[in-house]
């Protein structure tokens, strides 16, 4: 299931947290930093340095958005997130097709994430480069996402995916793994579509007892699915 989560951080906070990256000078490194050994060699892009305190700020900034934002938390049901990374490709950088590794070490924590979720949240405007969409490819096809600064994309940390060379300006995101409660994408799905029928029905006013059935059953399910 792949969810745009529009309108996380508004203009201001996207032209702060830019301004900060901008500023960022020596605490861009290459982001092969970070890949493992199949990552590696088709990755081309810089990243700012992981654990250091500018990467810190920023990331409990998106985090705190995030974890703020009701669709966001339908959606990702999370339990524990990796702390927020930020990359920037310039002047044709991309990052072929890799999967995301399935287990994290969180620094300095010794605590490990199941990455079940992979978010990217952009922080450039999709006029300012050409290129550069993040591309998730499924049995269906392939997706390609370029959403406006301040949006974010959710989608199963499980899928094949890639972002298409930056052959004009510069792209700006911030990237993380999300560890959900719930590790199955189709399991996560239909609680997502079933949360969204209990909201309807909350808005038009439908049947109450109906409408309370489902959200016993959207909590059994849950209570049966879920590990924590
Ligand atoms: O830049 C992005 O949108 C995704 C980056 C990515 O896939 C990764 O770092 O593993
Ligand atoms: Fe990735």
């Amino acid at each position: 299931m792949i969810v745009s989560i529009p309108d996380v951080l508004d203009s201001e906070t996207v032209a702060a947290v830019r301004a900060r990256l901008e500023q960022g000078g020596g605490a861009w490194v290459d982001g092969r930093a970070t890949a493992g050994y199949t990552g590696a060699p088709v990755k081309d892009n810089q990243q700012i340095a992981e654990g250091s305190q500018l990467a810190r700020e920023l990331g409990d900034l998106v985090l705190g958005a995030l974890e703020r934002n009701p669709l966001f938390i339908s959606a990702v049901l999370p339990n524990r997130a990796y702390p927020p990374l930020f990359n920037r490709y310039t002047g044709g950088q991309h990052f072929g097709s890799h999967v995301d590794g399935a287990i994290r070490l969180m620094p300095g924590h010794g605590l490990r994430v199941r990455t079940d979720v992979s978010v990217t949240m952009f922080l450039t405007h999709p006029e300012e480069y050409e290129g550069g969409e993040l591309v998730v490819e499924d049995t269906y096809g392939e997706h390609p996402v370029k959403l406006p600064a301040g949006h974010a994309v959710v989608y199963p940390a499980t899928s094949l995916h890639h972002v298409r060379p930056v052959t004009r300006g510069t792209r700006l995101a911030s990237f993380f793994w999300v560890q959900s409660l719930v590790r199955s994408d189709e399991q996560r799905a239909l609680l997502f579509e079933m949360d969204n029928a209990i909201q309807r029905l909350g808005a038009t006013g439908g049947d109450v007892q109906a409408r309370r059935s489902l959200v016993a059953c959207y909590h059994n399910l849950l209570r049966i699915w879920s590990d924590t």
